[in-house]
């Protein structure tokens, strides 16, 4: 093992759809660094596999392995986009069997053949064609890992990248999610074509699992393609009532209810104020029929999202615990909350550009 169970936990702490930065600064508070432990990885690697150069961090992934989730035989720079690859290391944040069923690690030859995975364990090697590997599919629970590549090239150095777009901030934006391409979310267990109509939305499902449904403002005009739909504004809907606040877009949405999940016990509730009561309305017939027609696109497979995801009996307190008055509350506390974030990003910008690197550094 090459983490504590405190950076194990800490590490899978906030939900993986929250974005990263929050918590990367989450971590950060609790005095203990996200970036430290990928040095420490980065080093190890270099004392293991003997580097002379010094290596750069190319990619950082927390990744949530879901139910029917596998992936076959690859070296991990088997795309000309991946080249730049040299090393791998892939942290298990929990454990075979006791969080979930399948998911073991194989190499195609060498020893060890299989691995299971073990909360705290970290596996490396090298990203080429000596390292063949597969992941068998989990059958149940939920897989949860960060795994890091690393390249020799400086020009792939995640933290230059990420530098440079802190950079263009300011910080007094919001600065709002911005959704990758629609099939990114699309979660579909037979990828080979066999069963076209099974599959969900990971966004949409998501916010399903925690009682809300999607209406989507461009969807009401038949003409918007469904899945621009979800890269554009939208109102959340519940219990037959909406909210009638807008956000920019799917992941806008889909970060604030997570916030409220995340947070609700600590936001205050007690003086709701009349003008965000007059936010919830009765939705109209016609606002339930746009709202169904973007289900039954992105939401084609109930059962698969509550079985992918692992939710049963469990899984209604959570629903009925969130309301859409809470939700209009917790969209200031979400930007508040980000804006402060990123203002700690921000403050510790000019350190980071003169080493070129993101470091911890001590606040006053
Ligand atoms: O999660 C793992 O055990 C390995 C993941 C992997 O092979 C990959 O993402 O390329
Ligand atoms: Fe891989």
């Amino acid at each position: 093992s090459l983490l504590s169970p405190l950076e194990v936990n800490l590490l899978k702490l906030k939900d993986f759809a929250f974005v990263f930065i929050s918590y990367f600064c989450e971590i950060q508070r609790d005095d203990l660094c996200c970036v430290e432990l990928t040095e420490r990885l980065k080093e190890k690697i270099e004392e293991t596999f003997g580097c002379e150069y010094e290596l750069f961090i190319e990619f950082t992934g927390l990744i949530s392995w879901c139910k029917g989730a596998s992936i076959g035989w690859h070296s991990d720079d088997n795309r000309s986009y991946l080249k730049q690859r040299d090393f791998a290391a892939v942290c298990y944040l929990n454990s075979y069997e006791k969080d979930f069923i399948g998911g073991l690690f194989r190499f195609q030859s060498g020893e060890p053949v299989t691995v299971a995975p073990s909360a705290g364990d970290v596996i490396m090697y090298t990203a080429d064609d000596r390292n063949i590997h597969s992941v068998d599919e989990v059958t149940d629970g939920e897989r949860l890992t960060l795994a890091l590549w690393f390249s020799r090239d400086s020009s792939h150095d995640e933290d230059s990248k990420l530098l440079s777009r802190l950079s263009q901030c300011t910080s007094h934006e919001v600065c709002l999610p911005l959704p990758a391409s629609t099939n990114m979310y699309w979660f579909c267990p037979h990828q080979d074509g066999s069963n076209q109509n099974i599959g969900f939305d990971v966004c949409v499902a998501r916010l399903h699992l925690l009682g809300f449904d999607v209406h989507s403002l461009q969807g009401e005009d038949h003409s918007t393609d469904a899945s621009e739909q979800l890269m554009g504004p939208l109102q959340l809907a519940k219990g037959g009532k909406l909210l009638t606040r807008k956000f920019a877009n799917i992941l806008h949405a889909l970060q604030v209810v997570q916030f409220y999940h995340w947070k609700a016990s600590e936001l205050v509730t007690s003086n709701v104020e009349n003008d965000t009561l007059e936010e919830v309305k009765a939705m109209s017939h016609s606002q339930l029929e746009t709202i169904n027609a973007l289900k039954s696109v992105f939401l084609l497979d109930e059962n698969l999202v509550a079985t992918t995801f692992g939710y049963s009996c469990s899984g209604e307190d959570r629903k009925d615990s969130l309301d859409l008055t809470g939700i209009a509350l917790a969209v200031t506390s979400w930007e508040e909350y980000s804006c402060k974030l990123l203002k700690e990003l921000l403050s510790s910008l000019p350190q980071w550009k003169t080493y070129q690197t993101i470091h911890k550094v001590e606040s006053d």
